[in-house]
C-alpha cells in the first residue's frame, strides 16, 4: 500500500484483514512509526482496533523504504491527489513520485499497480505507457475507491461496488488478480463493474461530481426559501419521497468541503479543459460557486445578528472538521466561516470533538476550548457548523446560562428550532424562516 493516509492506512489494515501479508509504505516517517506501534494517526472509528489485531497477527507491518515493496504481488497506489496551488488541477507529483520510488526499488516480473488515488482522466494510460517501457513485466490495474470518512473501515470491507479498470488489450490477468484480492466482497455478491481505464478513472470523479451537485442543488434551494421564507427542510423532505430522487445527500446547509468532493470537481473541470469540453462540467463551476457562497451566508448573517460589526463580538463555533466522525479539517466549511470572522475582528473559540489538534496546528491565531459550555462563555452569538451528535444533545438551556445574547445560527439544519426558542434562543437557520 504506497500512502497511508486516510485512504491507504484503512485500505491496509483491511486488506490485512481479508488474510493478506500486507507493507503500508509512506514516505512520511512520523505516521509509519505512529501506525507500526498501533496508533491511527487521525480519527476514524473502528480502525485502530483493527490495525493492533492485524498488526499482532504479523500480517501487516509499515515502512519507509520501498526496498521493503519490492516483492509485492500487487502494489496499491493511495497517495494524495490534492488541488495544485497555482491552479484548480490535481497535483500529480506525489502519484508520479510513488512511481518512481516504486520503479528505482525494482518491481517483481508479474506483478500489478493498482491505482487507488481519484486522478484525472487518462492518468492510468500515461502510467501504463511508462510501465511499458520501464518495467514491461508488470501489469496495471485501476480501482477507485468511494469510502467515506466515518464509515472507512465498513465501506472497504462491504463496499456497495468495485470497480475495476483494466487495459483493454490483455486485461484478463489484471482481472484475475483484482478478483483474487476482491474474492470476499465478491463472493459476498459485491456488484463488480469491469471497464477500461478512462471509465474506471471517471466513475470515481463523476460520483463525486454527482454526490456534490445533489448538495450544492439544495443549497441553491435553501437561497430561494430565503427570499419566499420557505422551509428547506420540509422541501428536502417532500422530495425525498420521490424515489427517483431519494433523500441521501439532500442536507441543506453550510455546504460540502473535505479532501475530496470540492478538489475532485475543480480538478474534474480542470481536466475538461484541456480535453476541449470544458463545456460539458462548466455546471460544476455553479456547483462550486453555490457551495462557497453557503460559507459567505453564515458569516453575512453573524455579521447581521451581531449588530454589523464583528469587531470585538464573541463567536463560538461548534465544529472545526469537515464533517462528524472525521478529525479531517481540509476545505472546513466550519474552519473557513470561522476565520473568516476572525478576519473580520471577532474573538472566535472554536469546539470539536476530535479536530481541534489539527484546527489548532492550522490557525493557531484561533481559541479552542474541550467543552461546548467554554466555548460559548460570553458569545454574541453561537454558530453550529458540523454536526457532531454531542452538539445536538447540548441542553439549550444551559447554554443560554453562559452566553452574552442568546442567538444561534444553525449551520447544518439539525438542532431542533422548537427546541431552542422554548429555552429562549433566537434561532437562525440556513433556508428557513427565523425563530
Ligand atoms: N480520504 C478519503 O476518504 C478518500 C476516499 C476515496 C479516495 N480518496 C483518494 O485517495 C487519495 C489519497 O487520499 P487521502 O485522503 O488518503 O490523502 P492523505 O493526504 O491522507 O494521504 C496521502 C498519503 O500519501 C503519502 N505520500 C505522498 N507521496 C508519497 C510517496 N511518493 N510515496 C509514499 N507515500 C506518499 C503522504 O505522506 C500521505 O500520508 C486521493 O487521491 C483521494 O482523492 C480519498
Ligand atoms: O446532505 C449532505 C451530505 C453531505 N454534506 C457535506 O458534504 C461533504 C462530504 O461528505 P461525505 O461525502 O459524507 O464525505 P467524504 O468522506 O468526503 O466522502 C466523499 O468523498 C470520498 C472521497 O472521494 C468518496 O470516496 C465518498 O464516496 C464521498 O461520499 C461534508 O462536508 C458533508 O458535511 C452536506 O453538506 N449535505
Amino acid at each position: 500500500m504506497v500512502g497511508t493516509g486516510y485512504l491507504g492506512a484503512t485500505h491496509a489494515v483491511c486488506m490485512s484483514e481479508l488474510g493478506f501479508t500486507v507493507v503500508g509504505l509512506d514516505v512520511d516517517e512520523t505516521k509509519v512509526a505512529s501506525l507500526a506501534s498501533g496508533a491511527v494517526p487521525f480519527f476514524e472509528p473502528g480502525l485502530e482496533e483493527l490495525l493492533r489485531k492485524n498488526l499482532e497477527s504479523g500480517r501487516l507491518t509499515f515502512s519507509s523504504s520501498f526496498e521493503d515493496v519490492a516483492d509485492a504481488d500487487a502494489h496499491f497506489l493511495c497517495v494524495g491527489t490534492p488541488q495544485r496551488a497555482d491552479s484548480a488541477a490535481a497535483d500529480m507529483r506525489y502519484l508520479d513520485s510513488a512511481m518512481d520510488g516504486l520503479l528505482a526499488a525494482g518491481l517483481k516480473p508479474g506483478a500489478l499497480v493498482i491505482g487507488k488515488s481519484t486522478v484525472p482522466a487518462g492518468t492510468a494510460a500515461r502510467l501504463a505507457a511508462r510501465l511499458a517501457t520501464e518495467a514491461p513485466h508488470v501489469g496495471l490495474g485501476w480501482n477507485p475507491e468511494f469510502l467515506r470518512e466515518g464509515f472507512a473501515v465498513e465501506d472497504t470491507l462491504r463496499p456497495d461496488r468495485l470497480v475495476f479498470g483494466v487495459p483493454t488489450e490483455d486485461g484478463d490477468r489484471a482481472e484475475a488478480i483484482l478478483r483474487e484480492i476482491y474474492a470476499r466482497p465478491l463472493d459476498a455478491g459485491t456488484p463488480l463493474i469491469v471497464a477500461d481505464f478512462a471509465t474506471a478513472e471517471l466513475v470515481k470523479v463523476a460520483a463525486n461530481s454527482f454526490l456534490a451537485t445533489k448538495i450544492s442543488f439544495i443549497n441553491a434551494m435553501a437561497e430561494v426559501c430565503e427570499a419566499t421564507d420557505a422551509d428547506v427542510t420540509v422541501l428536502a423532505k417532500a422530495l425525498s419521497y420521490d424515489t427517483r430522487i431519494g433523500g441521501r445527500f439532500l442536507g441543506a446547509g453550510v455546504g460540502f468541503g473535505g479532501g475530496c468532493l470540492p478538489k475532485d470537481i475543480r480538478a474534474f473541470q480542470a481536466r475538461a479543459q484541456e480535453l476541449n469540453i470544458g463545456r460539458s462540467v462548466a455546471f460544476l463551476g455553479e456547483v462550486d460557486a453555490i457551495n462557497l457562497r453557503r460559507r459567505a451566508r453564515v458569516a453575512e448573517l453573524a455579521t447581521e445578528v451581531a449588530g454589523g460589526d464583528m469587531k470585538g463580538k464573541r463567536v463560538a463555533v461548534f465544529g472545526a472538521a469537515f464533517k462528524p466522525n472525521s478529525d479531517d479539517i481540509r476545505d472546513s466549511p466550519a474552519l473557513d466561516v470561522a476565520k473568516a470572522l476572525h478576519d473580520a475582528g471577532a474573538v472566535v473559540t472554536i469546539c470539536d470533538p476530535a479536530a481541534m489538534p489539527n484546527a489548532r496546528r492550522r490557525h493557531p491565531e484561533l481559541r479552542y476550548e474541550l467543552n461546548a459550555l467554554d466555548a460559548a462563555l460570553d458569545a454574541d452569538v453561537v454558530l453550529h457548523l458540523t454536526e457532531w451528535a454531542e452538539f445536538r444533545e447540548i441542553d439549550p438551556a444551559v447554554l443560554a446560562s453562559v452566553v452574552r445574547k442568546p442567538v444561534v445560527i444553525d449551520g447544518r439544519n439539525t438542532l431542533d428550532p422548537v427546541r431552542w426558542r422554548q429555552a429562549g434562543w433566537t434561532f437562525h437557520a440556513l433556508g428557513r424562516p427565523t425563530l
